[in-house]
């Protein structure tokens, strides 16, 4: 019998996944240990290519060839029971542009919990994700009249609909302006404390790092740092996470060079 829900939302030791096609697939995430800590917004961040989308993808378990322990919300990855209660958003809203935010999220809701019985229950849902991404006065206009940002909020409408304890955002701020962004962040911290859901956010952005908890710091398949901003910070002796960022990157470019150099002695 569980008491206490595991302190710890995603664990993962040793996590390895290989992708691509032909004989030699190449080793996009190498041998990655890290824990996101539970109702706590955790952001995974490093440049472009680095691996973010694809750790994502194996924590929703819509990744192949994945290899090591990745343990979600105290289940092995991909358990069916993990199924309602993760929510996930992928880089390109998955929204129908021919209805409205409504009929969207009445289609989804319908997905998730179907039947008539279950029409109040639906309608509730819907209400209330509607009104968490703060959209009620478009709640009648197509998605595809809507901006960018607000079609991402549809989106992360849709992904509340389940009241998910964990949630999995793939780059949600990507290509929105300050303000929409700023906004939804403070919609993430809002669905954090209010709700206790767990957030792992990613994004190539290093100043958005400074709006998360927790830090998970990614290069090239690898975890360069997992910290807090301010240990971050400190650690590295800088004033930013960037610049701390690319203290970690330099310092792991130049403890690289001298193993090679040791190795051609
Ligand atoms: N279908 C695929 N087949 C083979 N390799 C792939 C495939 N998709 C991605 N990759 C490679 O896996 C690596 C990690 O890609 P991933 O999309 O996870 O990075 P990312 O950090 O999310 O990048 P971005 O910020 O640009 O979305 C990249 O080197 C990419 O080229």
């Amino acid at each position: 019998m569980m008491n206490n829900p595991p302190a710890v939302a995603v664990h993962a030791h040793g996590l390895t996944v290989r992708r691509g096609t032909g004989r030699t697939p190449r080793t996009v995430l190498d041998s990655l240990d890290f824990d996101v800590p539970r109702g706590r917004i955790t952001g995974l961040l490093g440049p472009s290519g680095c691996g973010k989308s694809t750790l994502m993808r194996a924590v929703v378990a819509t990744q192949a060839h994945v290899t090591g322990t990745l343990d979600v919300l105290g289940r092995p990855a991909g358990h069916p029971e993990l199924r309602s209660r993760i929510g996930y958003v992928t880089q390109a809203p998955s929204v129908y542009d021919d209805l409205t935010v409504r009929q969207n999220l009445d289609y989804f809701a319908a997905v998730l919990d179907p039947g008539r019985a279950a029409a109040d229950r639906r309608r509730a849902a819907v209400d209330r994700a509607i009104t968490d991404v703060d959209l009620t006065s478009r709640a009648g206009a197509l998605a595809g009249n809507l901006s960018g940002g607000q079609r991402s909020r549809v989106s992360l409408a849709v992904a509340l609909l389940g009241t998910p304890e964990l949630l999995v955002l793939d780059e949600p701020t990507v290509g929105l302006d300050p303000v929409l962004r700023r906004d939804l962040w403070n919609l993430f911290h809002d669905i954090a404390a209010t709700r206790g859901a767990t957030i792992l956010v990613s994004s190539h952005v290093m100043d958005e790092a400074e709006r998360c908890h927790d830090l998970l710091l990614m290069r090239e398949g690898r975890i360069l740092a997992q910290d807090t901003p301010d240990a971050l910070r400190t650690r590295t002796d800088t004033t930013t996470v960037e610049e701390g960022f690319l203290r970690l990157v330099d310092e792991a470019g130049a403890a690289a060079r001298e193993t090679q150099e040791t190795q051609a002695r």
